[in-house]
């Protein structure tokens, strides 16, 4: 492709207002040609002063608009498969955020529906694997230089919840990320979760079991703790330290300048995924931004998606029982036409 990767933006609320103003001031070779939200004035706040680009109610419509190449989910989860299989429909390249699917038949409905074209066309907002200390991580590890990995430590913080947030959100939304790290870091299939449920923060919403921790097994024996604290108050954090047989290696530690002065040290806490993953999301976008405007996909994709979505759906199990839940991975689909 010669000229600019013409991009539909699905959502202008949180994530997708930052992607507009990403597509159109961080990355490089794309512009933002449409913006679709059922609240057209939060559409239109997205797109502020750009020129060109064309709003909508309706998800479709901005699928349909002139000038639109691929297109970029940001509307809530339970509107990503509709959103995932239109764009199949029309050839659209998408770049669709965590949660692909919220619930792993419709994550599964997506992965057949994909194998079925002649390409594929899904990456899924995993943006972790961007992130340039836990991409040092996975290269060290990939490395061997440690030996095996026998265990990963995780920690994953925000100060606060949206108001819509449910106890099964904290694993189906914000475990999601360390489910996707796991399987990425390690190379192995998630086969079983066990959630433990602490006495609920008297900072957290009534009835919101936060924290929770969250255990995993692997398919090759290691073992993957994760402590998920949505209303901890005071920053957004998140930490992963991998044991190996030879060593271990700790990342999420500092990310600004610590300054020290009159017998302290004083570092900033970022107090949310915008800062902290800053980079990680323009690499994202733009990564994802060449590879479409080339025809191809190079990131995560709609499998990782839908094994993510069965893994987080077992812990949801867990969650409820108490019981450690095994995962059941449905086979996975040969494509059509390789
Ligand atoms: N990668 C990350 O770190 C990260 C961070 C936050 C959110 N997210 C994900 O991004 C998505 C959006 O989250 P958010 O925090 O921006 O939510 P949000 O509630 O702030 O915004 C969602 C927007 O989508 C709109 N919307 C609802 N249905 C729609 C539809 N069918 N088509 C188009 N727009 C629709 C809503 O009106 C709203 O403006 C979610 O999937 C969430 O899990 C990812
Ligand atoms: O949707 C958000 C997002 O995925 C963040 O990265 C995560 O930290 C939050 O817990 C989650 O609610």
């Amino acid at each position: 492709m010669s000229g600019l990767l013409g991009v539909a933006v699905l959502g202008a609320g949180h994530m997708g207002a930052d992607h507009v103003r990403r597509l159109d001031r961080v990355v490089s070779g794309a512009r933002v040609a449409a913006v679709a939200d059922p609240d057209p004035e939060r559409a239109e706040e997205a797109v502020g002063g750009i020129e060109k680009v064309t709003v909508h109610t309706e998800a479709e419509a901005a699928l349909d608009a002139p000038g639109v190449d691929a297109v970029l989910v940001a509307s809530p989860g339970e509107a990503h498969e509709e959103a995932l299989l239109a764009a199949f429909a029309r050839g659209l390249p998408v770049l669709c955020e965590k949660p692909m699917v919220p619930d792993s038949a419709g994550a599964l409905r997506v992965v057949e529906a994909e194998a079925r074209l002649d390409r594929r066309l899904a990456q899924i907002g995993f943006m972790r694997r961007y992130d340039t200390e836990y991409r040092r991580l996975k290269s060290l590890l990939d490395g061997g230089r440690l030996g095996r990995p026998l265990m990963l430590h995780c920690v994953h913080r925000n100060v606060s919840s949206p108001p819509h947030f449910t106890s099964s959100m904290l694993v189906t939304s914000s475990v999601s990320h360390e489910i996707d790290a796991a399987r990425w870091l390690l190379g192995q299939e998630l086969s079983a979760v066990t959630v433990l449920r602490p006495r609920p923060s008297a900072g957290a919403p009534e009835g919101l079991l936060d924290p929770q921790l969250v255990l995993f097994e692997t398919e090759g024996g290691a073992v993957v703790d994760v402590e998920i604290f949505v209303n901890c108050g005071f920053g957004y954090e998140v930490r992963c330290e991998a044991v190996c047989e030879a060593g271990s290696a700790r990342i999420g530690q500092a990310h600004t300048m610590v300054v020290t002065s009159a017998g302290d040290a004083r570092e900033e806490v970022p107090q949310d995924y915008l800062v902290r993953f800053a980079d990680a999301y323009d690499r994202q976008v733009q990564t994802w931004v060449d590879a479409t405007r080339r025809g191809r996909v190079t990131g995560p994709g709609s499998w990782d998606g839908y094994a993510a979505a069965a893994v987080a759906e077992a812990g949801v199990r867990a969650l409820e029982t108490g019981a450690r839940t095994p995962v059941e991975l449905a086979p996975r689909p040969s494509r059509r036409h390789p």
